[in-house]
């Protein structure tokens, strides 16, 4: 069963369509990738699955339960956790406290420290872990990002653009932690605009332009798809 399946959902600002009757499903130990040009809906998207924003029609499901009227504190308690394109950290708690805060609203509160602890290690955060994160480049602000996220084991891992402001050393070391996250059985929705990461680390792509689903399968139908070649690939 899918971890998150989202069916039909539309959301319009005024009268522009943000998003048109979108599907999209998230199967467990999966990395399923969401790509399309600027403002083709994915954060909007991203906003619906994690309950931001209630859209006009259409349903989430969390592992076959539907969450669509269920608050995004409600939705973090079932498993669901998402980084933002817009760094959303406490810049001048340390890196270790911002892990902490997130630990400790997850389920299990008296593995917080412990899972503190773990995540550091996983993400070779550990000799940062004093910093605040104001004090550190972008490309490392989100991997603490994807670390509060992480910290309280998620089922659904949404990442809006993680590699943003990473080098290439920092993106091949980020496409070794999203596999790891897929052993855990985590399933993960990339949104991400470098395509060599897309197209190397996702398992299945969704594309979206202009609010609607033009293409979705794997990496290698995606890539060679005319209609997405047209849409997005072809200027990227
Ligand atoms: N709060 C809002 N109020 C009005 N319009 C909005 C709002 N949020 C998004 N939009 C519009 O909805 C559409 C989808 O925007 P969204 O940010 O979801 O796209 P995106 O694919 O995430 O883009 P990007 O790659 O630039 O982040 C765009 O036309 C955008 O201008």
């Amino acid at each position: 069963m899918a971890s998150l399946r989202i069916s039909g959902v539309s959301v319009a600002f005024g009268g522009n369509r943000a998003l048109d009757g979108v599907g999209l499903s998230a199967e467990p130990g999966r990395v399923t990738g969401l790509i399309g040009p600027n403002g083709a809906g994915k954060s909007t998207l991203f906003d619906v699955a994690s309950g931001l924003r209630r859209p006009s029609s259409g349903q989430v499901f969390l592992d076959g339960r539907d969450v669509t009227r269920t608050s995004p504190a409600g939705r973090a308690r079932r498993g669901l956790a998402r980084t933002f394109q817009r760094l959303e950290l406490f810049g001048r708690l340390t890196v270790r406290d911002n892990l902490l805060v997130a630990a400790e609203l997850g389920p299990d509160r008296r593995r917080a420290h412990h899972a503190v602890t773990e995540t550091l290690t996983r993400l070779g955060l550990t000799h940062l872990a004093d910093s605040p994160p104001d004090a550190l480049p972008t490309g490392v602000g989100r991997l603490v990002e994807v670390g509060r996220a992480m910290v309280i084991r998620p089922k659904v891992l949404l990442l809006d653009e993680p590699a943003a402001g990473q080098d290439s050393e920092e993106t091949e070391r980020f496409a070794a932690l999203l596999r790891s996250l897929t052993d855990d059985g985590t399933a993960v929705v990339l949104v991400e605009h470098d395509m060599s990461l897309v197209m190397g680390v996702c398992d299945e792509v969704y594309v979206l332009d202009l609010g609607k689903v033009i293409a979705s399968g794997p990496p290698e139908v995606i890539r060679n798809d005319e209609t997405v070649l047209a849409a997005y690939l072809g200027d990227a």
